[in-house]
């Protein structure tokens, strides 16, 4: 039974989620923070009769740290959808200036309150969030790469339902589990439908719609921003995705069933098989990758899937690599300045 903790629980993502939370019957407590209406979000889910406890924690001021520090005091999991969502003509990029120090002032009171928290971030740009996340953790000593996740499950979500929208009457979204690796923003996310459960129906597809298929998948976020029309991005898919990687987190926690979900880690030699994905991703100290879950985090990567692919997707994961290194060093030398 577990204490977990929302940091932007009253956003457009922090709503859902916390509502898909409150109903998990491994959380005991759930925690709610937010710079802004969080009391009503609060006393909203807290009249949903599972057991889940729930609290909601508010800052008085700019200045007041406490909120935040009691919010997050014995949590085992902080979920952050913290920070600013993209409008149209936006890339996650454009996030940074506002969002970087957002979650550098959450993940300082993670090192200070919940320092053994599993930590799963949202907020974008992903590819530079996680790193400062670490970076900020580092200083503080309390750093555990085993359980900083970033969260990239809206692209698999997302790759599973476009391909099974392409074989209607063959194939339904849930008979897929497509590995996509890289990070999450546009050309660095990396669909590998060669290997796995689509590889047999993606071979029968054209050359073109091979292509239209993947950058469905790499500007998926852009279809629901444009849709949205200046009132956001992904909020309801978001959460569903970000329940889906909390969920796999908690089933490996309480049971002994093998858990494997792609997410965006640092590729440090204490995680097995972390040394070999490094090698094989051209050095980067990110990378999203299948991984597998145990009760201490990450235990294991599942670096082989590297070896196994197309010659088509050779060539994405360089383009993706190109980015991603400029992602992640911008994230590390904002978070070290
Ligand atoms: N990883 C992924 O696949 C996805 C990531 N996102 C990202 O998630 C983030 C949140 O998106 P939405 O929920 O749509 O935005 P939103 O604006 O609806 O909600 C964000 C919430 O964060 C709160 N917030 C701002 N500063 C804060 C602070 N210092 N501490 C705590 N809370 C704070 C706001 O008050 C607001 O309630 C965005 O950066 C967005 O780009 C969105 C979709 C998919
Ligand atoms: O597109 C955005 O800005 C939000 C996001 O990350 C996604 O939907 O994948």
């Amino acid at each position: 039974m577990v204490k977990v903790a929302v940091l932007g629980a009253a956003g457009g993502i922090g709503q859902p989620l916390s509502l898909l939370l409150k109903l998990n019957a491994n959380i005991k407590e759930l925690s709610l923070f937010d710079v802004v209406n969080v009391p009503g979000v609060g006393a909203d889910l807290s009249h949903i009769n599972s057991d889940a406890t729930t609290e909601t924690h508010l800052p008085s001021s700019k200045e007041d740290k406490t909120a935040l520090l009691t919010a997050l005091k014995g949590a085992n999991l902080v979920i952050i959808p913290a920070g600013v969502p993209r409008k149209p003509g936006m890339t996650r990029d454009d996030l940074f200036n506002i969002n970087a120090s957002i979650i550098k002032s959450l993940a300082e009171g993670i090192a200070q309150s919940s320092p053994d928290a599993f930590v799963l971030v949202i907020s974008n740009p992903v590819n530079s969030t996680v790193p400062i996340v670490a970076e900020t953790l580092k200083k503080h000593g309390v750093y555990n790469p085993s359980k900083l996740f970033g969260v990239t499950t809206l692209d698999i979500v997302r790759a599973n339902t476009f391909i099974a929208q392409l074989y209607p009457t063959d194939s339904k979204p849930t008979d897929f589990n497509v590995n996509v690796i890289g990070g999450h923003s546009g050309e660095t996310i990396v669909p590998l439908y060669s290997v796995g459960s689509t590889g047999k129906l993606y071979e029968k597809l054209s050359e073109e719609q091979k292509k239209t298929l993947i950058n469905r998948v790499q500007f998926g976020g852009d279809e629901v921003v444009q849709a949205k029309n200046g009132a956001g991005s992904a909020t309801l898919s978001m959460a569903y995705a970000g329940y889906r990687l909390a969920e796999s987190i908690l089933k490996s926690l309480t049971s002994s069933e093998e858990v494997v979900e792609c997410t965006f880690l640092n590729l440090v030699p204490e995680i097995k098989g972390a040394e070999e994905a490094k090698k094989l991703v051209g050095g980067l100290d990110y990378f999203s990758l299948p991984v597998k879950l145990g009760k201490n985090g990450i235990e294991e990567v599942k670096y082989e899937i590297l070896t196994k692919i197309s010659d088509d997707e050779k060539k994405l994961l360089e383009v993706a690599k190109e980015q991603l290194a400029k992602n992640i060093e911008k994230g590390v030398s904002f978070a070290t300045q």
